[in-house]
């Protein structure tokens, strides 16, 4: 019978498997941040252990990182314990090594999740853990990449290998033309509406159809990204041509005869025709609409042609009481159509949607509109996903962009996707972010987050609440 994409790397990485179905799995690739590697690295310390394949490790700080006042040095940054993680990440790369290493300050910092594809340090077919658990990004290349706790990541430091078990294979097709103004965002928000938060738990799902296929690696990278937010530890895209030209070239990629191997083997990253998945979820592309969150889980999320759920429509007690809380939580009115809902803050950025064609959409949104944000807007915040990105960004014009009509451009970093840094939100304040999370307080004690597309949060910025892109 013929294998999934999923079963086919799994093979290829099964050291050995026990008779109740724990295997233990070679890792290619870990990427180490400065929040969750700390004690693992105490460990290997403690224990006189020494990192087993150092060429496989590439570290950032990221999430403490503050996205101002670098020309202070690491006198910028103003909380202790940010301060006490980014520096432990520099001592323990500086004692143990990495293949690379990108620590605050430095040109190719950023987002974990952002500037492994960018420097080819994610290729197809590898298995990438690191521990965080947006690592399901990378699974946009064909790679199977998932979060990690931080007992595996000291687990994985020593032996290079993790102990787990395999998941079901569930497949989402997603077929047809998306709309103008509908983005991989929304097409993954869109399936999470329809199988909810624990849709797919248990299951690795790999991501196919027309619309899948016609998304850039940056919208797979985005759709990947929250798999873990549908219940997945990892999402899958077959490799194509647009995955190995976005390899190519890249720093950590092959080179030389190396690389013809490498792409020989890449074309066979796909699911075979014959394979049989546990479960299928079939989507219509047409059918997708710009969407919003209203809640706070990402599953409670409507086209933005909706209006905030009334709870007493639902019958379900449990479901209804947690509309009621969301609803009081998130200070909303059932009934209120979404295009009528304020914002205060507006953050555009995260290993979601940080990336440079996220930018470029939000750009080309707040170009057409021709308009300063909204004066009721407190803060419109743009923090591109790598130093990298910032770059490409500045030669193509676009921070002028959105100085110009009153967004900060910021340095990279995790900013305001959590309260671990100094951007965030107050008690009670509103925010459309392009972030992935957005339970109660992810953002900062007491703030409400709305998650959106970039291009959704650049005409949210502008018009201070939420609008339909399609009709801008
Ligand atoms: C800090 C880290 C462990 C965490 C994660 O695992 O995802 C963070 O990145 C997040 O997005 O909540
Ligand atoms: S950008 Fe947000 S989701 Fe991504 S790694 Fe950082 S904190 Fe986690």
């Amino acid at each position: 019978m013929g294998r999934t994409l999923y079963d086919k790397i799994w093979d290829e990485h099964v050291v050995h498997t026990e008779d109740d179905g724990t295997a233990v799995l070679y890792i290619d690739r870990h990427l180490v941040h400065e929040v969750t590697s700390p004690q693992a690295f105490e460990g290997l310390r403690e224990g006189g252990r020494k990192v087993w394949r150092i060429s496989s490790v590439v570290a950032t700080a990221d999430h403490n990182t503050p996205t101002t006042g670098w020309e202070l040095g690491y006198d910028g940054i103003t909380d202790p314990i940010s301060k006490e993680q980014i520096t432990t990440l520099d001592k323990n790369i500086g004692e143990f090594g990495a293949a690379a290493y990108f620590p605050y300050l430095s040109k190719r910092q950023g987002i974990v999740h952002v500037i492994g594809p960018e420097q080819g340090a994610t290729l197809p077919g590898m298995t990438v853990v690191c521990g965080d658990s947006h690592t399901s990004t990378h699974g946009a290349f064909g790679a199977l990449a998932h979060g990690i706790g931080t007992s595996e990541v000291e687990h994985v430091l020593a032996t290079q290998t993790l102990l787990a078990k395999k998941a079901r294979n569930m497949l989402v097709k997603v077929e047809g033309q998306l709309a103008r103004g509908v983005t991989a965002k929304d097409v993954v928000l869109a399936i999470i509406g329809r199988i909810g938060t624990a849709g797919g738990t248990g299951y690795t799902i790999e991501f196919a159809g027309s619309a899948i296929r016609s998304l850039s690696m940056e919208g797979r990278m985005t759709v990947c990204n929250m798999a873990i937010e549908a219940g997945a530890r990892a999402g899958l895209v077959a490799v194509d041509d647009k995955t190995i030209d976005y390899v190519k070239g890249r720093p950590l990629a092959p080179t030389g005869a190396e690389w013809g191997q490498a792409v020989a083997y890449w074309r066979t990253l796909h699911t075979d025709p014959d394979a049989k998945f546990d479960a299928v979820v079939e989507i219509d592309a047409t059918r997708i609409v710009p969407q919003v969150t209203w809640g706070t889980s990402p599953e409670m999320v409507l086209g933005i042609d909706g209006r905030v759920p009334d709870p007493d429509k639902e019958k379900d007690d449990s479901k209804r009481s947690a509309i009621e809380r969301a609803l009081s939580y998130m200070g909303l009115e059932p009934g209120k159509p979404m295009a009528d809902v304020h914002v205060d803050k507006v953050f555009i950025g995260s290993c979601t949607n940080s990336r440079i064609e996220d930018i470029r959409e939000a750009a080309a949104v707040v170009k057409r509109l021709g308009q300063k944000v909204s004066s009721n807007v407190k803060l419109a915040l743009v923090v591109p996903g790598s130093g990298p990105v910032k770059e490409q960004a500045e030669r193509e014009g676009l921070h002028e962009i959105f100085k110009a009509a009153g967004f900060e451009w910021r340095e990279p970093g995790c900013s305001m996707c959590l309260a671990m840094n100094a951007d965030r939100l107050e008690p009670g304040e509103r925010c459309a972010s392009t972030s992935n999370r957005n339970f109660e307080g992810r953002q900062g004690a007491g703030g409400r987050t709305h998650l959106v597309s970039p291009a959704m949060a650049a005409a949210a910025a502008v018009h201070g609440h939420f609008v339909d892109i399609r009709q801008l």
